[in-house]
C-alpha cells in the first residue's frame, strides 16, 4: 500500500479533526481543495469494506446523502456567516474549512477497482450543484479513478451499464457508510455550533471588551495625548527650570567658590576664635573657681555683716552716747570760745592796746649797689626780734641818745629803739601776718581793730598792707586778713556763728575822701556819725560791697588799685600822698548761744610821712605836705591823748582821726606798722618815723570794749 494515501475519515479520526481556532490549517489548503490543472495529488481512498458500491444503488442514497450535504452546507454557511466575525482571525480553521473538508471527503468518489493502485485524478469541480451533478462528477471520475478498465465503445453499452452498476452497488455500499459519517458529522455540528454559539457569546463579550478597550484605549490615547501635551508643558517648565536652575547652578558656583573663600577666611578666623574660645575657657574657669572662692568669702562676709551691724547697732548706741557727750562739750567749747576770747583780749590788753610793730624793707635794684647790698647803719641786737640799733657816725648831727662807739676811726651815734615786734627786712608777708592775724581775729570777736601803716615814701607801706596780688607769697595783710576772716568765719560756722561782711575802700587826699570803689564819678562824701549815742562812723555816699568771699573782695582791691592809678595821672605820686583806708565790717550771730558781735577791721596805708620842708614847698606839694603833716600829727595828738586819758581827743581834726575814731581808743585794738628804708640817706626820716611810733607805742590807749 502507497504511504502517502490516507484512510477516510473515522469517528476517531473526526475526533481528531482540527477544531475552530486550532493551528492545524494545513488540513485544508487549497492545494487540497482546488488541485491546480494539470498536477497530480493523491486521492485518500478508502477501506477495502467501503470502497465500491454498484452504481444501481446511486439513486436514493445518494440523493439522502446530497440532501443532507445541501443541508449541512447551508447550516455550516450559517454557521460560516455568524463565524465571519472570525474572519480576521488568522490562526484557526473555519467550520466552512472543515464543512468544505468533510463534505468534500464525503463526496469524493473513490475508484472502487484496486485502491492499492495509485491514481492520478483530475480536478474537481466544488460539490455545489445538484445530485445529478454529483452523479456525473462521481461517474466520470469512477470511469478516470478506475483506470483500470478501459473505456468501453460507444457500442458496448452492455458493459457500460455493467460498469454504472457496479458503480451504483459501490456507492450504495459508501452512502450508508456517509449516511454515519453523517450523523456523526451533524453531531459534530450541533457540537460545533453550540461551541460556535459559546464562542459567539464570546466573540460579543470580546467585542464588548474590545469595545470598551477601544474605548479605554481612545481614553487611554485622549489621556495619553493629554498626558503627553502635559508631559510638554511640563518638559518645557522643567527645561525653564532647568534653565533657571542651571543659571542659579552657575550663580550659586560662583557663590560657592566665594563661600569657599570666606569658608577658608572663616576657618582661619575660627581657629582664631576657637583658640581664644578656649583662653576664655580657661579663664572662665579660673573665674568661675574665682567666683566660688568669692562666694565662700561673700557668705563669710554676710556673716560679717550680721555681726557688724550687731556691732553698728552697739556702736550707734555708743555714738548716741558720745553725741551726748559731743554736745555736752561742745557747749563746753562754747563756753570755752566765749573765754578763750576774754581771755584773748586780756592778753591783748596786757599786750597794751595799741601796738607798734616795725619792718625794715630790703635793699632793691641798684640800692643794691652800694655797700655791696649790706645795710651797715641797722642792727638788729636782741634775739626775741623786738629791737632796731641804727648807727650814726658822729658827724651827723643827731641829738638823741647816743650810746657812743667807734666805727672805723669814726665816732658812732647808736640809736636803740624797741617795738613789739622788729621785722628785718628778709621777713617774708607771712611772717609779717603770722603776727597780726590774733588781732585780725579780734576783729570776728567783734572788736574794732585799725592796722595802718606809717612810713617815708617808699618804705614798704603799701607792699606791707596790699602786698602784690600777683602771687601768693607777696600777698599783703589786707588779702591775708580777708582770707583768714573768712576761713574763721567757716570755721565758726560749726559753733553757731553765721557772719556777713560790707567792704569799702577810700583815701583821704588833701582832707578830701575819694570812693575808691565808686563808678569814677566825682562826689562829695561827708563822715558822719549815726547809731545809739552817734557811737558809730559813716561815711556818705560810700560804695560798700556784700563780700561773700575772699576772691571777690580781691577783685575789688584791684579795682581801687585800678582807680588809684587814673587819679595817679593826674597827680605825680599821689598815693604818697594819700591815705588809703580798706573798711572790712563784720556782723556775726550765734544761733545756739544767741550772741551776737559787731567788728569793723581798718587797714589803713597812711601817706608819706616824710617831712617837707615848709620854705622849699610852695603850690600843690606845700597843701600836700601840710595836709599830710596835719592829719599825721594829728593822728600822734589823738594817741597821745588817748595816752594820757584826755578828757578831749582830738579826732575831728583831721579827716583820717575822724573816720578811725572807734578804731583808736578804749573800743578798738590799734596796731601801727612803722615801716623804714634801709637806704642810709634816709636815716633821718627813719628815725623820725621810729620816733613817732615810739611815741604811739608808749601810750596805753584803755581797754578795748566788745561791741554788742
Ligand atoms: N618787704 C619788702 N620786700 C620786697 N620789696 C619791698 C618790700 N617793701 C617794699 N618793697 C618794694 O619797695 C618799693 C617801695 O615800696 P612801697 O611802694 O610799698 O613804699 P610806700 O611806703 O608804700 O611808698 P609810698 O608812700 O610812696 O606809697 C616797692 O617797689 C616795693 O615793692
Amino acid at each position: 500500500m502507497d504511504s502517502s494515501r490516507k484512510p477516510l475519515a473515522t469517528r476517531s479520526n473526526l475526533s481528531r479533526l482540527p477544531l475552530p481556532g486550532s493551528r492545524q490549517k494545513r488540513a485544508r489548503s487549497p492545494e487540497d481543495e482546488v488541485p491546480s490543472g494539470g498536477k497530480k495529488s493523491r486521492l485518500e481512498v478508502p477501506p477495502p469494506n467501503q470502497t465500491t458500491k454498484p452504481a444501481r444503488s446511486l439513486s436514493s442514497s445518494t440523493l439522502t446523502a446530497a440532501r443532507n450535504s445541501a443541508a449541512a452546507r447551508s447550516k455550516l454557511k450559517r454557521t460560516e456567516s455568524s463565524s465571519s466575525v472570525n474572519k480576521r482571525s488568522t490562526a484557526p480553521v473555519t467550520s466552512k474549512n472543515l464543512r468544505t473538508t468533510e463534505v468534500q471527503k464525503s463526496f469524493n468518489f473513490r475508484a472502487p477497482a484496486k485502491p492499492q493502485t495509485s491514481m492520478t485524478v483530475r480536478p474537481r469541480a466544488p460539490p455545489t450543484s445538484a445530485a445529478s451533478k454529483a452523479v456525473n462528477q462521481s461517474l466520470n471520475a469512477t470511469v478516470v479513478s478506475t483506470g483500470a478498465p478501459k473505456k468501453r465503445p460507444a457500442w458496448d453499452l452492455k458493459g457500460r451499464l455493467q460498469d454504472m452498476e457496479a458503480h451504483m452497488q459501490r456507492q450504495a455500499k459508501d452512502s450508508s457508510s456517509l449516511q454515519g459519517q453523517l450523523t456523526q458529522y451533524n453531531d459534530r455540528i450541533v457540537q460545533l455550533e453550540s461551541q460556535n454559539q459559546k464562542l459567539s457569546g464570546d466573540v460579543v463579550e470580546k467585542e464588548m471588551a474590545s469595545e470598551t478597550a477601544v474605548k479605554e484605549i481612545q481614553e487611554l490615547k485622549n489621556k495619553l495625548n493629554a498626558a503627553e501635551q502635559e508631559f510638554e508643558t511640563t518638559k518645557r517648565t522643567l527645561q525653564r527650570e532647568i534653565d533657571d536652575l542651571q543659571f542659579q547652578k552657575s550663580t550659586l558656583d560662583r557663590q560657592k567658590i566665594t563661600l569657599e573663600g570666606e569658608l577658608a577666611a572663616s576657618m582661619k578666623e575660627i581657629s582664631g576664635l576657637k583658640a581664644t574660645v578656649a583662653e576664655m575657657t580657661s579663664a572662665q574657669a579660673t573665674v568661675r573657681a574665682e567666683l566660688e572662692t568669692a562666694k565662700l568669702q561673700l557668705d563669710a562676709a554676710f556673716k560679717d555683716i550680721s555681726n557688724l551691724k550687731q556691732t553698728v547697732q552697739d556702736r550707734d548706741n555708743t555714738l548716741k552716747i558720745r553725741d551726748e557727750s559731743i554736745e555736752s562739750y561742745q557747749e563746753k567749747e562754747r563756753n570755752h570760745e566765749t573765754e578763750r576770747r576774754k581771755l584773748h583780749n586780756t592778753i591783748q590788753e596786757l599786750k597794751g592796746n595799741i601796738r607798734v610793730f616795725c619792718r625794715i624793707r630790703p635793699l632793691l635794684g641798684d640800692e643794691l649797689l652800694g655797700n655791696d647790698g649790706v645795710i651797715n647803719h641797722m642792727n638788729f641786737p636782741d634775739m626775741d626780734g623786738k629791737v632796731l640799733e641804727m648807727d650814726k657816725l658822729s658827724d651827723m648831727s643827731v641829738n638823741e641818745s647816743v650810746l657812743n662807739s667807734t666805727k672805723g676811726g669814726r665816732a658812732v651815734s647808736k640809736y636803740e629803739f624797741s617795738f613789739d615786734r622788729v621785722f628785718q627786712p628778709e621777713s617774708s608777708q607771712a611772717d609779717v601776718f603770722e603776727e597780726i592775724s590774733q588781732l585780725v581775729q579780734s576783729a570776728l570777736d567783734g572788736y574794732n581793730v585799725c592796722i595802718f601803716a606809717y612810713g617815708q615814701t617808699g618804705s614798704g607801706k603799701t607792699f606791707t598792707m596790699e602786698g602784690s596780688l600777683q602771687s601768693d607769697e607777696t600777698l599783703g595783710m589786707i588779702p591775708r586778713a580777708v582770707r583768714q576772716i573768712f576761713s574763721s568765719a567757716l570755721h565758726l560756722q560749726q559753733k553757731g556763728w553765721k557772719y556777713t561782711f560790707q567792704a569799702a575802700m577810700l583815701e583821704i587826699y588833701n582832707e578830701t575822701i575819694r570812693d575808691l570803689l565808686g563808678k569814677g564819678k566825682e562826689e562829695k562824701h561827708e563822715i558822719k556819725m549815726c547809731g545809739k549815742g552817734d557811737s558809730d562812723v559813716y561815711v556818705s555816699g560810700l560804695t560798700v560791697v556784700d563780700v561773700t568771699s575772699e576772691d571777690k573782695v580781691l577783685n575789688l582791691l584791684r579795682k581801687a588799685t585800678e582807680n588809684r592809678a587814673v587819679a595817679e595821672t593826674k597827680c605825680n605820686e599821689r598815693s604818697s600822698r594819700s591815705h588809703s583806708v580798706f573798711q572790712l565790717r563784720l556782723t556775726g550771730e550765734n544761733s545756739i548761744t544767741g550772741e551776737s558781735c559787731k567788728g569793723i577791721l581798718n587797714l589803713v596805708d597812711l601817706a608819706g610821712s616824710e617831712r617837707v620842708k615848709d620854705s622849699g614847698s610852695e603850690g600843690q606839694r606845700l597843701i600836700e605836705a601840710q595836709n599830710i603833716n596835719k592829719s599825721l600829727s594829728n593822728l600822734g595828738n589823738v594817741i597821745m591823748a588817748l595816752g594820757n586819758k584826755d578828757k578831749h581827743v582830738p579826732y575831728r581834726n583831721s579827716k583820717l582821726t575822724y573816720l578811725l575814731q572807734n578804731s583808736l581808743g578804749g573800743n578798738s585794738k590799734t596796731l601801727m606798722f612803722v615801716n623804714v628804708s634801709p637806704k642810709e640817706e634816709c636815716f633821718g626820716e627813719s628815725l623820725n618815723s621810729l620816733r613817732f611810733a615810739t611815741k604811739v607805742n608808749q601810750c596805753n590807749i584803755g581797754t578795748a570794749q566788745k561791741k554788742k
